[in-house]
């Protein structure tokens, strides 16, 4: 890892060490990508503002998030089948995160179990919750991360009705999966990938396996899973959410000031301004360019979160600059855990972490209390 220098050495990283379905099934987005390509644009597009002869010999990334304290504005967001990127994926990310000290979120889709996690790791994690139709099943998944002592609930509103991925498509990540000569030879020509998957705890969603009968048969499980996820979903869901989850409350696929303020109303903790890393709404514009509306109706009434291109520490900086109180990374980390498990994902948050620190010297600033619009250029 001595010459990984930024996110793009470890993205690059990841595509020579994992099949291609699953390297494209992260980096890629949905339809056109036009979403995908302009959460990254327009991170770009902001400048900072120089500032010289300030004592920044004491910068401190500490910060706290929903109360707790953290070494820095970040947490590593719900991503799906991490376990597919490396064997174990999610237990190596949860405990970079941990030795970090920020918060790791486990999506509902991960190939470790909520149990496998809790069961390795010293210290509790935030759970992403997808509601499905089979309430029943939810309940028991809510009463499952509170059992292994999930200190948020982070739900996610922003897919039930799922963007096609046309890649995704094209490599046969489809359901059920498509096996090539050509896709078998990929996976061929990986044998340290294979190992490392074949030695995991799972290599299927691991919360949902023992839920549905059969559960060996992948086809079948997928199926289910797919049909699972539930056009009719409402505020009223939400409101039921809140009354079977005791703990703090996250809502994450936020992306208009109406919708942010009914978010507000439901009583949640916090929201994450999120398009789901242009995977979602193509043709939705880019998380950044809706931060600022959004922290300015309700910043003062919830704490916002914001996800979408994060790729450097001056990203972090840019939307921390326009309201958001902390970011959370998705592929970021998701190259770090794909190029390298574990020791991956932590140079992955060391990267952004040293990236943020000088951005925050260079422009005066020694707290990220501090950090708002002053730091950018008109
Ligand atoms: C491969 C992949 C899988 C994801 N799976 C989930 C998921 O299971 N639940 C969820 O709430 N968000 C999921 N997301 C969205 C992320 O939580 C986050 O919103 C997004 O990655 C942020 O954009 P970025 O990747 O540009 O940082 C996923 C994102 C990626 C890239
Ligand atoms: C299994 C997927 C629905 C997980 C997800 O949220 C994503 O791929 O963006």
């Amino acid at each position: 890892m001595k010459h990984i220098t930024c996110i793009e050495d470890l993205r690059l990283l990841h595509k020579r060490r994992v099949p291609k379905a699953f390297f494209d099934y992260a980096d890629r987005g949905s339809y056109a990508e036009e979403t995908l390509r302009a959460n990254r644009e327009d991170l770009q597009k902001i400048k900072f503002r120089q500032r010289i002869l300030v004592d920044v010999s004491k910068r401190d990334l500490s910060t706290t998030i929903l109360g707790e304290p953290s070494s820095m504005p970040l947490i590593l967001a719900p991503v799906g089948l991490l376990g597919m990127q490396h064997g174990d994926g999610e237990i190596h990310a949860c405990r970079a995160a941990q030795a970090a000290g920020i918060p790791f979120t486990q999506s509902t889709m991960s190939i470790c179990s909520i149990e496998d996690i809790a069961g390795s790791v010293e210290k509790p994690f935030w759970f992403q919750l997808y509601v499905m139709k089979d309430r029943g099943f939810i309940k028991a998944l809510v009463e499952r991360a509170i059992a292994a002592k999930c200190t948020a609930l982070c739900l996610t509103v922003d897919l039930q009705v799922i963007g096609q991925r046309h890649q995704d498509i094209k490599n046969g990540m489809s359901v059920p999966p498509e096996w090539t000569l050509s896709k078998l030879f990929d996976f061929a020509i990986r044998p340290g990938w294979v190992q490392g998957v074949l030695q995991g705890k799972r290599r299927t969603f691991g919360n949902i396996a023992g839920h549905v009968k059969n559960t060996e048969d992948l086809t079948k499980l997928s199926a289910w899973t797919a049909a699972q996820f539930d056009t009719s979903l409402n505020w009223k869901d939400v409101d039921w959410i809140r009354s079977i989850w005791p703990g703090k409350l996250i809502i994450k696929g936020i992306h208009d000031i109406e919708d942010a303020k009914l978010a507000v109303e439901t009583g949640a903790q916090a929201l994450v301004v999120s398009n789901h890393g242009g995977r979602q709404l193509d043709g939705a514009p880019s998380s950044i360019h809706v931060l600022p509306g959004i922290a300015d109706a309700v910043g003062d009434k919830i704490e916002i979160m914001f996800d979408g291109g994060i790729r450097s520490g001056q990203d972090v900086m840019r939307a921390l600059a326009l309201g958001a109180k902390s970011c959370m990374l998705g592929r970021a980390y998701a190259y770090g855990l794909g190029a390298g498990g574990q020791a991956g994902v932590a140079k992955a948050i060391d990267i952004i972490r040293n990236e943020l620190l000088t951005t925050m010297g260079l422009c005066g600033v020694n707290t990220v209390a501090e950090i708002d619009r002053k730091v950018l250029a008109d």
